[in-house]
């Protein structure tokens, strides 16, 4: 039987436990999130992270900026947050609105503060094996492996998508677990065939139900990062992940949903990320 990998349930005891942590500091965390201009879904992200935050028993701080905000205001809004002692991790929800650059405005968040694990210090940190922030959706995959499997030595991970925000930091995260990583993307030959040999699928690539029941290998792990909103019946829509997850769960031994997988993960494993900046900043202090 298949096992379907609960990353809901998952992340409710991870926010538990770190809820159960931050009532011991003597201090409280705090996450600022930035969100320029007016995307629904953005909108709707950040009210939840916002409502999550403050349930672990931390500080959120909203930044709701107009669409037209220049770069330098940006830019200075960063440096403020960088500089308040009260905030402990800084979240610029991506993406920002095209007049914006958004590699500068990254730039300027503080490494230690920057819980998206998005500066190209932290990328380096990763990719060397030193102490760091992790990439939040990255860091959810991992704790679901963990949770899942006892020990990845010598598995093989296949990991479709080459983003520096997802596909990049899973495959430095698996390569630590001493899997053998190889990357694909939308250049790969054979992307089936390949996928196939993997005991480990991991599919980050934006693309609807992309990865079809026969490219997975009878009894492999599959996670699927995608969060696709596509239309349903009656004028609705649904989300649905990139893997065919109709065709691929009967094959697969263990397989997370969409939604209810990595995408609630994401979003604990960024509380994970401010408690951990938190207790480094103030330790340092
Ligand atoms: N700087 C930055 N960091 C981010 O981490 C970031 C971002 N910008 N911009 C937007 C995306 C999107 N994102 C999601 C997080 C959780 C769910 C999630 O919990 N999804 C639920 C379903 C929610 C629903 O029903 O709409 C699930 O998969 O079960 C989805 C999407 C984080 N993002």
């Amino acid at each position: 039987m298949t096992q379907i990998i609960d990353g809901k349930a998952f992340a409710t005891k991870l926010r538990a436990e770190i809820a159960a942590e931050v009532a011991t500091l003597s201090y409280k965390p705090g996450l600022a999130v930035v969100l320029v201009g007016e995307d629904p879904a953005s909108k709707v992200y950040v009210a939840n992270k916002a409502k999550q935050t403050v349930e672990v028993g931390m500080n959120s701080f909203e930044h709701r900026l107009p669409a037209d905000t220049t770069q330098e205001q940006l830019l200075a809004l960063v440096s403020q947050l960088n500089a308040d002692p009260a905030v402990h991790g800084i979240l610029v929800q991506l993406p920002l609105p095209k007049h914006l650059d958004t590699e500068s405005v990254i730039a300027t968040i503080s490494p230690e503060k920057d819980v998206d694990g998005l500066t190209v210090v932290n990328a380096g940190r990763l990719a060397s094996g030193a102490e760091g922030l992790i990439p939040c959706t990255p860091l959810g995959c991992l704790l679901l492996l963990q949770d899942n499997i006892s020990d990845m030595t010598g598995l093989h991970a296949v990991v479709i998508g080459r983003s520096n925000l997802v596909g990049k930091p899973v495959a430095q995260l698996l390569l630590q677990q001493n899997c053998t990583v190889t990357m694909a993307h939308s250049k790969t030959r054979d992307l089936p065939g390949l996928c196939r040999t993997a005991d480990i699928l991991v599919a980050a690539v934006g693309r609807p139900e992309m990865v079809k029941g026969d490219w997975v290998k009878p009894g492999a792990v599959v996670i699927d990062v995608g969060i696709n909103r596509v239309p349903a019946s009656e004028g609705k829509t649904k989300l649905v992940g990139d893997v065919a997850y109709a065709e691929a769960a009967p094959i697969a031994g263990k397989i997370t949903p969409v939604p209810g997988g990595v995408g609630p993960m994401t979003i604990a494993c960024l509380l994970r990320n401010t408690l951990t900046a938190a207790k480094r900043l103030e330790a340092a202090r």
